[in-house]
């Protein structure tokens, strides 16, 4: 019988079969107390990638590159704290909405350097915003209130389904990273965002677009997945066979990962 994994330390990271997703949590007061939280449902999704999910507090810009070395992959969740404004050059347009400068500090910096080590990063909602504005693009803060574009929030008058539930179509624009994943150019999504694209960040490829024109998928620049989506595919990912698609390909980039940088150890 193989002894079992050693539970701590490098040693477990080089013979961990499976690839280690980080997740940055948000920060949250609950009463007076300050908070980590992250929604169940990605790391649900970070489990159906076949992944271990691990929840990450905030951390200090110097610690940002040995939490990488420790990284197979991110997953960047939504939350309903908007990316602060200033990070693209603006004010605060509607100050009653929820902000997170705890997270945008680490975030942001965080993007650039998982992309240059090609660690798979799948950006959702709020991380696929994060990812733009890390990158050099810029948000609507409103895009409800922009000529010609649609209200994409969510209704927050009944339950989760009802939220959650498909809001508009999306289509894929061909020959790009989402086309080759998926076998469908036009499916309904989720919408449940008051932020989105304005201008996209240079060298990012569009993937998705609402009807209304809107920025609902780009992909970074490199050879691994790594694909921003404004749209929830977590939400009940293993019953909606776009997201499975997804989380499965986000789930074989971080095992290939994985395998290329920690080899086993030797047997003893
Ligand atoms: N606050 C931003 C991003 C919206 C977002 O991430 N919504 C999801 C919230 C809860 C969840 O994680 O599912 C915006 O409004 O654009």
């Amino acid at each position: 019988m193989k002894a079992p994994l050693p539970s701590t330390g490098p040693s477990f990271l080089r013979t961990q079969r499976k690839p280690l997703v980080l997740i940055p949590a948000c920060n949250r007061m609950l009463g007076y107390h300050p908070f980590f939280v992250a929604g169940q449902k990605y790391v649900d999704a970070a489990r159906l990638a076949g992944a271990i999910a691990l929840v990450v507090p905030s951390v200090p810009i110097e610690e940002i590159d040995a939490l990488l070395d420790m990284a197979d992959g991110i997953l960047l969740t939504g939350s309903p704290s908007n990316v602060h404004p200033s990070h693209f050059g603006e004010t605060v347009h509607d100050e009653s909405l929820p902000l997170d400068p705890v997270r945008d500090g680490w975030t942001l910096p965080l993007i650039p350097r998982a992309l240059s080590r090609g660690i798979p990063l799948f950006a959702i909602c709020r991380g696929f915003q994060e990812a733009n504005v890390a990158l050099g693009g810029s948000l609507h803060q409103a895009v409800q209130e922009v000529p010609g574009q649609n209200d994409h929030r969510g209704r927050t008058d009944g339950t989760a389904e009802i939220q959650y539930d498909f809001a508009h179509e999306v289509e894929v624009i061909p020959g790009g990273a989402l086309d080759a994943i998926l076998d469908q150019r036009i499916f309904r999504v989720n919408s449940v965002h008051g932020q989105g694209v304005n201008r996209l960040a240079p060298g990012l490829r569009v993937e998705a677009r609402a009807p209304d024109g809107l920025i609902e998928a780009f992909s970074l620049p490199g050879d691994t997945f790594n694909l921003c989506v404004q749209w929830h595919p977590e939400w009940q990912a293993a019953q909606n066979p776009i997201s499975t698609k997804l989380f499965q390909a986000f789930g074989a980039a971080c095992q290939a990962y994985h395998d290329r940088r920690r080899q086993p150890a030797p047997d003893r």
